[in-house]
């Protein structure tokens, strides 16, 4: 069954259509890595799906409902989660809180602090702390944690290894793996390494100026095919 559904998706910056027709679907469980140079649409893409864009037109579908009017905080409450590009925590509170607000604010559910601090082992340190003192890995871990707490049954994850130490990077995609195998949560991710974007997901989708270049199966994709589409080379000046 498809957790998320997008149809012809087109979205635009006053003149500019930054996302063109863009159809895509998720599984329950699953995770679709979208990829593409910069300027290609993903992060349009993603506030279109989390509703702080508004959409042109085509359709959103979470669990076959049409949520493409809804505003962002009542996708939130139907199961639709963003830990945006960039953490956007409440610097002064410490991440306990700061996970409990975002409880009071999704679905309930089986994520609860308990749940989300075993997901993700580096909280546990940190709970009692001041989130403007963390350092950027953990500020992410908290992102994540805190779009957990809102019980999301898809996850949209945009970038969420930017400025990040490789150390912390995989740390966090420990944390991710293990959030995989539960398959409780469908994930979206932007990621900007392309291998570990393939290595992680089991469907690529990969932008080339708003529109879907290529998609399909990780495992069954080339090198060669996904470099050419998120460039927008041909074939044979890669192999030139
Ligand atoms: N606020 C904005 N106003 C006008 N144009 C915008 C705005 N945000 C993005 N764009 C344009 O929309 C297009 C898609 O940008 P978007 O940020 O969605 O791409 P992206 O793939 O996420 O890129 P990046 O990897 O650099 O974040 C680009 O041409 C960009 O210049």
């Amino acid at each position: 069954m498809s957790a998320l559904v997008v149809g012809q998706l087109v979205a635009k910056h006053g003149l500019l259509t930054a996302v063109r027709g863009v159809s895509f679907s998720v599984k329950q469980g699953e995770v679709l890595s979208v990829v593409g140079a910069n300027g290609a649409g993903k992060t349009t893409l993603f506030r279109t799906l989390s509703g702080v864009h508004s959409i042109d037109s085509g359709g959103i579908f979470l669990h076959d409902e049409d949520i493409s009017q809804l505003p962002a905080h009542q996708r939130v409450r139907k199961g639709l989660a963003m830990v945006p590009e960039g953490r956007r925590l409440f610097v002064d509170m410490t991440v306990r809180e700061n996970l409990q607000i975002a409880g009071e604010h999704g679905r309930s559910g089986s994520w609860v602090l308990d749940k989300v601090v075993a997901a993700l082992p580096a909280l546990e340190p940190i709970l009692n702390k001041v989130s403007g003192g963390l350092s950027g890995g953990q500020r992410q871990a908290v992102a994540i944690g805190r779009a957990l707490m809102c019980n999301p049954s898809v996850l949209l994850l945009d970038e969420v290894s930017l400025g990040l130490s490789p150390i912390a990077v995989e740390g966090l995609y420990q944390s991710l793996e293990q959030l995989k195998k539960s398959k409780e949560t469908t994930m979206i991710i932007v990621e900007q390494d392309l291998n570990r974007a393939i290595r992680f997901s089991d469907h690529l989708l990969c932008l080339l100026e708003g529109k879907v270049a290529l998609s399909g199966r990780s495992d069954e994709l080339s090198h060669v095919d996904i470099t050419k589409a998120y460039f927008g080379l041909e074939a044979e000046v890669l192999n030139a």
